[in-house]
């Protein structure tokens, strides 16, 4: 078999929402297709792969660099020991030739978004729901059950505290027991009412985190830290710049509960730096490293490694992105559950369309690939691409 193209096209995901860094008014994101010449139940399989929200379409590198790289390999230098399907790995390898390390910048989202679309053709091929493969290649048993949270409570003009409790009432409704938003965007005794409202909305019925995208200096995120721990939150996330680990441990002195960070580090290095310098406690802390960021699959499974090697369970992780490769992740190797953005991002983010959150959780569907094909607003538009 062999990989006969690869196709991007850069699609806007624009909404007028703001957190406390950006706003999302312009945001893009990459669509790709990995068009192989092989054909599963009279289609031929095409891998599909986006990338998350936050970091834009990756237009530029895929198609200068990494597309041609893998087109130009030697076909069968990108298969795996049997020759019948891709190894992810190798293909990695290839994108990656004569690229140095570090300053990983924006390269890793464009290998994250095509990494993607290398697992969802390869678990076609091999006529498997992916998570179901990566549980056996990894010799566990995939838990189809996955915890999942609603991402929101965005700022965005003109929304008082009746529509952010609105809003949240809408998840719980949906059946979800964990929701998130918004810090930073506004002044601490406005963040702390907005916190207040919700947490009245939301009861017992569910818990709230709250994520500050980096917004604070040390001091910020002190002043914060004493204002959050009046409340019982699921997670502070992000407070610092997410390469400032000193901040993050620093803030462990201040906020005993728990915390949460990583979807802007962008490679098994960041992470080893976060674990080694962050302060980060196994024992209560997340880690939301979101693969389609950050080189991909192949390169999160590094990411694990390091986290093992560093007394870290994967059950530790809630990836960033609301996309259904970390929902594959986490259902076949373990991890905490995912992130997921009900009225956000569509039609790349959520769930293949008869999936349901009960409790908090999700069940994963079983058609072969990562799930897009159950997906009726998205497929179309990845069958435009190519099919
Ligand atoms: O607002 C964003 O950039 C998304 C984000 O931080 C999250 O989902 O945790
Ligand atoms: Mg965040």
């Amino acid at each position: 078999m062999r990989i006969i193209d690869i196709r991007e096209i850069t699609q806007p995901i624009s909404s007028p929402i703001r957190n406390a860094y950006i706003d999302f008014s312009k945001m893009t994101t990459s669509l790709v297709a990995v068009v192989t010449d092989v054909v599963r139940d009279g289609r031929r399989v095409v891998g599909y792969g986006f990338n998350s929200n936050g970091r834009y379409g990756q237009g530029g590198l895929i198609r200068e660099r990494f597309r041609d790289r893998v087109l130009e390999a030697d076909p069968e230098s990108l298969l795996d020991d049997r020759g019948d399907n891709l190894d992810p790995h190798k293909v990695w390898a290839a994108m990656m030739r004569n690229e140095k390390p570090g300053g990983h910048g924006e390269r890793s989202v464009a290998v994250g978004t095509l990494d993607m679309a290398v697992w969802d053709a390869v678990a076609k091929v091999a006529g498997q729901p992916l998570f179901r493969l990566l549980a056996e290649r990894a010799g566990r048993e995939a838990d189809p059950r996955v915890f999942v949270y609603a991402a929101g409570g965005y700022y965005y003009p003109g929304k008082d505290d009746a529509a952010l409790r609105a809003e949240m009432r809408g998840y719980l409704d949906r059946g979800y027991t964990v929701v998130k938003m918004k810090i930073g965007g506004a002044p601490i005794e406005e963040d702390r009412r907005r916190i207040e409202a919700v947490l009245d909305e939301i009861g017992s019925q569910a818990q709230l985190a709250v994520d500050a995208n980096g917004r604070f200096d040390l001091e910020t995120a002190i002043a914060y830290a004493k204002m959050l721990r009046d409340y019982p939150l699921f997670w502070y996330e992000e407070a610092g710049d997410p390469l400032d680990y000193a901040l993050q441990a620093a803030l462990s002195e201040f906020y005993p509960r728990p915390m949460a960070t990583g979807e802007n580090l962008f490679s098994h290095q960041d992470a080893r730096n976060l674990l080694r310098y962050g302060g980060m406690r196994p024992d209560r802390d997340w880690l939301q490293f979101d693969c389609a960021l950050s080189y991909g699959l192949v390169e999160y499974l590094r990411t694990l490694d390091v986290l093992a090697q560093f007394g870290w369970s994967p059950g530790r992780c809630i990836p960033h992105g609301g996309h259904q490769m970390s929902l594959n992740i986490a259902a076949g190797l373990g991890l905490g559950g995912n992130e997921s953005y009900p009225d956000l991002f569509q039609p790349y983010g959520g769930f293949p369309d008869d999936v349901r959150v009960e409790d908090g959780h999700i069940v994963m569907p079983e058609p072969p690939g990562i799930g897009f094909e159950g997906k009726a607003d998205l497929i179309p538009v990845m069958r435009q691409l190519a099919e």
